[in-house]
């Protein structure tokens, strides 16, 4: 049995939490460069938590410049276990309205300028990315979201685009019309990808603050109307995460759907035939089954 951390990974408009015992900021150094911010450690009711500004505090990082890798790998070596991805998106479906939450657990990932892997020459891995989110974690952010009083839809497809300019009308309604996804971004890929690397539990919050571009009755995205709508609901967010460590608990079961077992059969690469650079690189994000 391992210790929980739960790590919160807070998109645009969530640049810290507050109520944590002992919070301090910490800077992680990582093979992989720098994380996004200096990340925040403390205690919430007997759980260990962690707090990652995902654009770092001031909003330095686009959605292609943050550095994923590095974020994914900070939390893991600070010993996450659970990681949660609370993000601005817009809506594609006329029920998921501006300040409700959706529990995202399916992606399509467009983006094209950004390192996706941990994983390459001199050390191959192929995980599953089947089902890129935790039921367990998404369960106790849809109870957590209930207890807060937020208008809570579970499961949905999020689109992950590249940005930074938001969609065209044209992409707008295919995604939602051709292509079915119910929410759009710009950073939850390849961050669930890379979670899954990292066997780390990663379920994902999309806090909606508009209608994207397709929707007759309201104009195009403007980014002035998303920031009001985000601090309403960075508040809920904020709420929401409060209740995890009650939810979760601080002694940690075996994921139940094997999160945490992610590279037991995904290294392709003989033992012999590894580069020991890269391996080095490994340590924190696949020590466990490479023995660094
Ligand atoms: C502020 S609008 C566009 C911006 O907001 C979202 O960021 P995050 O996912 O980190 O909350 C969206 O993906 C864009 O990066
Ligand atoms: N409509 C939208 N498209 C992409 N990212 C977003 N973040 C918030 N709203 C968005």
């Amino acid at each position: 049995m391992t210790e929980t951390m739960i790590a919160v990974i807070g998109g645009s408009g969530i640049y810290d939490i507050d109520g944590l015992e002992n919070a301090t900021w910490t800077k992680v150094d990582t093979p992989w460069g720098d994380p996004s911010d200096e990340i925040l450690t403390g205690m919430l009711n007997g759980v260990k938590m962690a707090f990652l500004p995902r654009h770092g505090r001031g909003h330095k990082h686009s959605p292609t410049t943050v550095p994923y890798r590095a974020n994914i790998d900070a939390l893991k070596r600070l010993g996450a276990t659970d990681v949660i991805s609370v993000s601005a998106c817009g809506s594609f479906r006329e029920e998921m309205a501006p300040g409700d939450f959706v529990v995202v657990d399916q992606f399509i990932d467009r983006t094209f300028a950004r390192e996706k892997s941990f994983f390459g020459t001199g050390c191959v891995a192929h995980v599953s990315v089947a089902h890129p989110t935790c039921p367990r974690l998404s369960d106790a952010c849809e109870t957590a979201g209930k207890a807060a009083g937020i208008k809570m839809h579970r499961g949905g497809t999020y689109l992950a685009m590249e940005g930074p300019q938001f969609s065209t009308l044209a992409e707008s309604k295919m995604y939602r019309e051709s292509w079915g996804c119910d929410v759009i971004g710009m950073t939850n890929m390849p961050e669930a990808k890379l979670a899954r690397e990292a066997e780390l539990c990663y379920a994902s919050i999309a806090m909606i603050t508009d209608y994207d571009s397709w929707h007759p009755d309201h104009g195009e995205v403007d980014v002035t109307q998303i920031i009001q709508t985000l601090m309403g609901n960075a508040d809920k967010g904020r709420d929401l995460v409060k209740r995890l460590p009650d939810l979760l608990g601080a002694d940690r079961q075996d994921c139940p759907h094997g999160c945490d077992k992610a590279l037991e059969y995904a290294i392709l690469t003989a033992p012999e035939a590894r580069d020991p650079a890269v391996v080095a690189k490994l340590d924190a994000v696949a020590g466990r089954v490479l023995n660094t």
